[in-house]
């Protein structure tokens, strides 16, 4: 775990009331919840930007915060990317970024590097422009990587994405998705969004009027009935998936476990994760791996569940056998009965179409 505790918070009406919480050590974890249910308050409790916040807080082995005993934010070691990016319009980027190294103290050992940070946020072409020059987007890659410079042990960031448009979001998506997978620091991040919990997150925290209601990891937030993600939506799958090879015939390959399976070609590169998404319409079962058959992708899965959709047709959670990936499957009544299908048992399952989340 990294970061746990419990925390209260009285912010005029509002009580910020968390209950205990456990954040993992790894990955990104998001904090979603509509508009007012608290998230920014927990987000600035957990920083310490709060004076009055009551309970207990506790980063690895370090005490944060314990009933009236608070450790400054400054001491914290985190670093906190704000809704929209405050950078020196003076400085130019490289300067800008030479502010964030400036602030390591000087016992501090660097572990996030200069050359990786302006990599992983494709920074090179833009370290000799004006501040003033940046796109929107371009202004919150800065600020990031100016963050990051200042080597913090854990990453929280405030709707990074809020102040900019559809165009934009699209545009950074691939950078905060390279964040997730190349820090080794744990990364909290607020959205209210569906589609970046489902691209970003490897650990969801839900809230709801001031409190947390459940911490789940993205296989599970996604994927099971009712979630808050998918309120009006048809029932679809979202798995994580590694491009293993680019074909001649212009599909491209991807592995979820042992499994394989092909999708029109892509442009992420060998090795890259890539979320993959899957509707539950899509999706048909067979007794075996057929012979011959114009579908290309053919899973071995179990049925965990199998529970009503509507009048005439059930919702079957499958799992990806050897994976803890589910998929899911809309049938008819009619084929449950015909094919006599039960959980605990194996099939194959047919995906009509598979395609990635972009
Ligand atoms: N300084 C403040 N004084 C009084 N009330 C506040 C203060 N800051 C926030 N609130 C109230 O606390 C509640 C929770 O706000 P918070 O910003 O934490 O929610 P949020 O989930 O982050 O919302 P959003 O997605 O709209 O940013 C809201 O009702 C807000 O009006």
């Amino acid at each position: 775990m990294s970061l746990a505790g419990n925390l209260k918070l009285r912010r005029g009406q509002f009580v910020l009331d968390t209950g205990e919480f456990i954040i993992p050590s790894q990955g990104l974890t998001a904090i979603f919840g509509h508009s007012g249910s608290g998230k920014t308050s927990f987000l600035r409790a957990l920083a310490g930007f709060e004076n009055e916040v009551e309970g207990r807080l506790k980063f690895v082995d370090e005490v944060w915060h314990h009933e009236q005993t608070s450790l400054p934010t400054h001491k914290r070691q985190l670093g906190y990317v704000f809704q929209e990016a405050s950078l020196f319009a003076h400085l130019n980027v490289l300067d800008n970024l030479k502010y964030g190294l400036k602030r390591v103290p000087k016992n501090r050992e660097c572990q996030i590097h200069f050359g990786e940070v302006v990599d992983w946020l494709g920074l090179q072409e833009l370290l000799t422009r004006s501040v003033q020059t940046l796109s929107g987007g371009e202004r919150q890659r800065v600020a990031i990587a100016r963050t990051l410079l200042a080597q913090p042990k854990v990453l929280l960031m405030d709707e990074p994405m809020a102040a900019l448009d559809l165009f934009a979001k699209r545009a950074i998506m691939p950078y905060l998705e390279r964040l997730r997978d190349e820090l080794n620091i744990p990364i909290v991040y607020i959205t209210h969004s569906p589609e970046e919990v489902e691209r970003l997150a490897d650990t969801v925290v839900f809230m709801q009027d001031g409190s947390i209601t459940q911490i789940e990891p993205i296989e599970q937030a996604l994927n099971r009935a009712g979630t808050p993600l998918y309120q009006n939506q048809q029932p679809r799958a979202v798995l994580a998936a590694q491009v293993t090879k680019h074909c001649d015939d212009g599909l491209t390959e991807l592995q979820i476990a042992e499994q394989t399976l092909y999708i029109p070609h892509i442009k992420e590169a060998v090795g890259q994760t890539v979320r993959v998404v899957i509707a539950a319409e899509q999706v048909s079962l067979m007794a075996q791996q057929p012979q011959q058959s114009s579908m290309l992708n053919h899973l071995p899965v179990m049925i965990e569940s199998i529970d009503e959709h509507n009048d005439y047709s059930l919702l079957l959670k499958l799992r990806l056998e050897n994976t803890l990936w589910p998929l899911l499957c809309l049938l008819t009544k009619r084929s449950q009965q015909k094919l006599q299908l039960e959980p605990g048992q194996h099939w194959i399952a047919a995906l009509k179409s598979v395609s990635i989340l972009n």
